[in-house]
Parts: structure tokens; C-alpha cells; sequence
């Protein structure tokens, strides 16, 4: 993919056509923030002009009005919502006096669904607080040490970022956990963690800092003017919803709304908690992955940057292996210096196309001479999933974003959020549900004017899910698949032929596909991870839920098929005698079906 032209700073995009360009013409001044902030923004973090929500929404939170605002700008993923809310929390907790100490404790809480945005925002914050040294940041998540964490809260972390497993924990066991001073509660990606899979987790945490809160400053500051501290809960996502907006307006006081286009809701708040509506999808290792998230009862219009270019391929199951890694190679070899990101279902879908990434190697003119062997997709690849190590996970995460070049397979762990630098394409190799985490999944390229590439696989039976995501706004163009497999030859022979032959019957397809059974076959550890991939992924396949279920359907499914998109020659048995009994189930009934036809008069 070609390199952007540099990307324009400040008033240059501001000034776009219909003023609605990326950045605000006015300054970080002119938003109230404090001198030596808006040097700090602009000097080392680079950061010239306030992006359109930063304008929006920076004064909002600035004045801690608690007045719900009937309307703020929907912003798409990439255009700077840490900013919008760290930004304020620093420049309020700046003009304190006395100034903050870390024995009074937790000021500001941001909650973040996952470990790897509970770094980054925790990164970005420890930037920001440059200038501010008496201003404590920390973070709190799953697979820290919680000795480590719990000596840190007792010492005193001004503004904590926190994943919402780990903090319920301290709230319960860390005694010294001081938050009877907290100001702000911030929600990032807040869709994500209000819905179903965090919401039992979530209502313990605001019956915790709502009721603990209240009692301690109604004790220890009965007379004296903080008594009335005013708690204001913001609210971010690229997706909010309606149904969010009810459930926000219900569990929190007066929460601010950034990033909703929150037209005035006549309906009553619905009556439920949020942990009433949890659902059968749970939290996998305290990230969420592949949860099924709330349907929107109406249907949301997103906002996807202008310049990202949206595209699907329809690929039948048997030979969507093949397609992937033509194409992939096909790309790093046009391109050799990019990132890309492939999303997949589940944790054994990436553990197994990661390690067949790295061992399957070939010599271009099939000879299979050692020297010449070379990886068929040579680029450094990354894998990143809620079951791997807590090191591995740090590490992965913090060595593709500083790659140049290299490939990230993964789960919707890294769907929302993550801000990898020059992420030129994002391939969706296995669908993502809900429109909202496809929207999130493709918003990790696009970001702030950046250009950007989005694939969507699809099989031929799923080719209804576009006009699901058309109805939220969003339209993908078929990608040129044929010509990219065409430029592959088989013994040094290209397929000419004009006449159009269908993608299974195609020369390379039917090559690779056969070479890559034959490599699998032949390593035991990549085929027990190819065995365990193809059963996570028809049980991951069965978790679609809602109206999409009529779309990605396992009965409509080839499973021999589905085995060949693992490389494997013959259908491993569905582990686990519930999927047993489930086949054997669909087969009697396939049987009774066709008896039954049978038996029916003519
Ligand atoms: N005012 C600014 N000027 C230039 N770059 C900015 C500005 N504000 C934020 N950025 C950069 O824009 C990128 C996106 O910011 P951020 O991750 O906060 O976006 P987001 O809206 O939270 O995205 P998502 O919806 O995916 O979470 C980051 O690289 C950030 O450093």
C-alpha cells in the first residue's frame, strides 16, 4: 500500500471542505485548559490544534456542567476521545490547593475493557502528567501482581486506569484503597463495558464507589466544603447507543455523554439494572473476546472515517486458507515495509494460523531446496489473545506497535481502542457479529486522516451480513480477488485462461490448498492446533446471537469444508460429548426429515 502523503496538521484539515474537517481552527487554550498543558500537548506530544470532539468536548468536561447535553458530535474511532477526557481530569486536578498528594488518594477512575488500552491510555497519561509530577497515574488488571498493585493503591494513585475485573478485586480485598475523593468515573469504550459481559462486575463497582464514597465524605468531611463533591461520569465510544444511553442514565448520576449524537430520548429509562440484563456471554480471562454484544433494538448509523476504503470477498469455506495467505502474500510482497491486522473469532483460530504463518515455508520455483526455502508470507509476524501470558500479551502488544513492518493476528481483544501507529489494513477473516465491532475492528486504521484499508471475508451463505451493515451506514466494494490469485503460477505456469473458472477449481487454489494439507499432516503440533482451531471456531460460530443468527448459520455450514479452511484433510469429531450428541441430534433429525419425505403422499 502506497505511504500516505503526511498527514496535515491542525487548521490546514480544519479548514475541509464544510469546516467539518479533523481538527478544531481553534487552539487548546481557547478550550480553557491550562498554559503549561496546551505547551505540553503541542511541544512533546505534537498535538497542534484540538481535534473536532476535543473542541466539542474538552469544555464540557472543563465545567463540570452536569446538565445532560441534548446533542454532541458522534465520533468515529481515531479522532482522539483519550484526549477529551485526560486532558480536563489533568488541568482540574492541576489547579488544586493545596496541590494533590497521593495520600489523598483516587481523584479520577477511567475504566477500559482490556489490559493492552488499560497500557495505553495509561501511557498516554504518564505523557500528559510530564509537567505535573505531583499528579499520580497507575493502572490496576488482570495478570499484574496484585501485592504490587495493592502497595501502590496504599501509597495513593491520583488518576487510576483500570480493567473492570481487577478493580471489583481491590475494591473488595485492598482496604487502603483510598477513593473517597473520586471526581470522575470514566467509561472508555463504554458500550463495551456497559453491556452484557462486564455488567454484573460493573454495578458491584458503582454500589462500591457509589455507597463507600458516600459514606466516607459524610463522615470525614461532614462540615467543610468538599462535602459536596460532585462525581461526573463520562461516557466514550465511536458506538454508543440508545439502549446504552438508557442503562448509562440508570446506573450513573448524571453521566456525560461524549461521543453520542443523543438526540432527546422521550422513551422512559427503562427499569433494569445493568446486571439484570446479562446475558449467557461472559468475560473470557478478564478481557472480553467475541461476546456477543447488545443488539440495538433500532438500527445505529456509524461514523467511519471518510478516507478508510471498505471492501469484502466472497470465498467459499474450503478455500478461504488458501485466499488468506495469497493474499497476504500477495501484499507484503507489493508493499514489504506495512502493518496489517487480521482479526479472527478465537484464541485457537489465531494460536493455529500464527504458528502455520511462521513454519510453512516454500521456494518459489517449488524446488524444495533448504537454501531456497523462504516463509510464505515474509514479514514478522505477532499473535495477541485473552489466553496467552500476561508477558506474552505486554509483550506482543508493545513490539507490533513499534514495528515498521509486521503482521498482528487476534481476537477482538485488540478491537477497540488500540492505537497502532501506521496500521495500513485490517483483514476480517472471520465476521465480528455486531455492525459496532466491525466498526471498531476497521477503526483500527483510518485514524485521524491516516489512510486505510478494511477486508471482510465472506462465505457465499453469509453474503447477507453487508445488508446488515448497510442498514447501519456502512457499504464494502468487492475486492479484486481474481487477479491476485491469477498472479500466482503453478510449476512456473500462470493461469491464463480468460474464460472465468470458479475460485475451487483454480490451478494455485487447488496447488496451495493441497501442499498446505500435506505440511499440516505432516507436523503432529500444528495439526492438534489446526484439530483444536476447527472446534473453537464451530463453537464460536454457534455464539452469534440475535437477528444475526439467521446469517451465519452452522447448519448451513459444509463442516468438511469448514476443515479444509484449517488444513486438515478429514473432519476432526467435534470435541466435547455435547457437540457429539448436538451432530448426532442434527443428523436424526436430517434422517427424519428425509424419512418423512419419503413416507409423504406424492
Ligand atoms: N489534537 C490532536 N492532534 C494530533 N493527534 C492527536 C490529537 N489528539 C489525539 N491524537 C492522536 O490521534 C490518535 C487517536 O487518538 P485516540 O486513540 O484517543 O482516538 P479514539 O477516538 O480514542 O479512538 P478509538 O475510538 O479507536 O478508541 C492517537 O495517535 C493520538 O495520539
Amino acid at each position: 500500500m502506497k505511504e500516505p502523503k503526511e498527514k496535515k496538521k491542525g487548521a490546514e484539515v480544519a479548514a475541509g471542505a464544510g469546516g467539518e474537517g479533523l481538527f478544531a481552527s481553534c487552539s487548546f487554550s481557547d478550550l480553557g485548559l491550562h498554559p503549561f498543558l496546551c505547551q505540553h500537548l503541542r511541544d512533546k506530544m505534537g498535538f497542534e490544534f484540538p481535534t473536532q470532539i476535543q473542541a466539542q468536548a474538552i469544555p464540557v468536561v472543563v465545567s463540570g456542567r452536569h446538565v445532560y447535553p441534548s446533542r454532541l458530535v458522534n465520533a468515529a474511532t481515531g479522532t482522539g476521545k483519550t484526549i477529551v477526557y485526560l486532558a480536563p481530569i489533568v488541568h482540574l486536578l492541576q489547579v488544586y490547593e493545596p496541590r494533590v498528594q497521593r495520600s489523598d488518594g483516587t481523584f479520577a477512575l477511567v475504566l477500559v475493557p482490556t489490559r493492552e488500552l488499560c497500557m495505553q491510555v495509561h501511557g498516554v497519561l504518564q505523557k500528559l502528567l510530564h509537567c505535573f509530577h505531583w499528579i499520580v497515574p497507575g493502572y490496576i488488571m488482570g495478570g499484574e501482581n496484585r501485592a504490587k498493585e495493592k502497595a501502590r493503591l496504599r501509597k495513593g494513585i491520583s488518576i487510576l486506569v483500570a480493567t473492570p475485573g481487577r478493580l471489583l478485586d481491590h475494591l473488595k480485598n485492598t482496604s487502603s484503597f483510598n477513593y473517597s475523593n473520586l471526581r470522575w468515573i470514566v467509561f472508555d469504550e463504554a458500550d463495551r463495558i456497559l453491556e452484557l459481559g462486564f455488567g454484573k462486575a460493573v454495578e458491584e463497582i458503582l454500589d462500591f464507589l457509589g455507597s463507600r464514597q458516600a459514606d466516607h465524605v459524610r463522615k470525614q468531611h461532614m462540615n467543610t466544603k468538599s462535602a459536596k463533591i460532585s462525581r461526573q461520569n463520562l461516557l466514550l465510544s465511536a458506538t454508543l447507543n440508545d439502549k446504552v444511553n438508557h442503562l448509562a442514565n440508570i446506573s450513573l448520576e448524571n453521566p456525560i455523554m461524549i461521543g453520542m449524537d443523543c438526540k432527546k430520548d422521550s422513551a422512559v429509562p427503562l427499569k433494569l439494572s445493568l446486571g439484570d440484563a446479562v446475558s449467557s456471554a461472559s468475560a473470557v480471562g478478564g478481557d472480553l473476546e467475541g461476546v456477543g454484544a447488545l443488539s440495538s433494538q433500532r438500527t445505529e448509523n456509524y461514523n467511519l472515517p471518510s478516507q478508510l476504503v471498505q471492501r469484502y470477498v466472497k470465498v467459499s469455506c474450503g478455500s478461504r486458507l488458501v485466499v488468506l495467505l495469497s493474499i497476504l502474500r500477495f501484499v507484503f510482497e507489493r508493499e514489504t515495509s506495512q502493518k496489517i491486522v487480521v482479526f479472527f473469532s478465537t484464541c485457537d483460530a489465531v494460536d493455529f494460523h500464527y504458528s502455520l504463518l511462521n513454519k510453512f515455508k516454500w521456494s518459489p520455483n517449488l524446488q524444495p531446496e533448504a537454501n531456497q526455502e523462504q516463509k510464505f508470507v515474509s514479514c514478522r509476524s505477532f499473535h495477541l489473545h485473552g489466553n496467552m501470558e500476561h508477558e506474552d500479551r505486554r509483550k506482543a502488544f508493545h513490539e507490533f506497535t513499534s514495528e515498521k513492518s509486521a503482521l498482528l493476528l487476534c481476537t477482538d481483544v485488540a478491537a477497540r481502542g488500540l492505537d497502532f501507529p501506521k496500521v495500513r489494513c485490517i483483514i476480517q477473516y472471520d465476521s465480528p457479529g455486531e455492525a459496532s465491532e466491525y466498526v471498531h475492528r476497521v477503526g483500527r486504521t483510518a485514524r485521524l486522516g491516516e489512510k486505510g484499508e478494511a477486508l471482510l471475508f465472506l462465505q457465499p451463505v453469509e453474503i447477507d451480513y453487508l445488508h446488515d451493515l448497510q442498514h447501519h451506514g456502512v457499504s464494502l466494494k468487492e475486492y479484486p480477488l481474481q487477479n491476485i490469485i491469477d498472479s500466482f503460477s503453478v510449476h512456473g505456469q500462470k493461469h491464463h485462461n480468460k474464460k472465468l473458472i470458479s475460485l475451487e477449481t483454480h490451478p494455485w487454489v487447488l496447488f496451495l490448498q493441497k501442499t498446505l494439507e500435506t505440511f499440516i499432516s505432516t507436523e503432529s503440533k500444528l495439526k492438534k492446533l489446526a484439530n483444536d482451531a476447527f472446534c473453537s471456531w464451530v463453537r464460536a460460530y454457534t455464539a452469534h446471537r440475535g437477528e444475526l443468527k439467521r446469517i451465519f448459520m452452522v447448519k448451513k455450514l459444509h463442516l468438511g469444508h469448514v476443515a479444509r479452511s484449517f488444513g486438515l484433510k478429514d473432519q476432526p469429531s467435534l470435541v466435547g460429548r455435547s457437540h457429539q450428541i448436538e451432530s448426532k441430534k442434527r443428523k436424526r433429525g436430517q434422517k427424519k426429515v428425509i424419512s418423512f419425505k419419503r413416507r409423504k403422499p406424492s
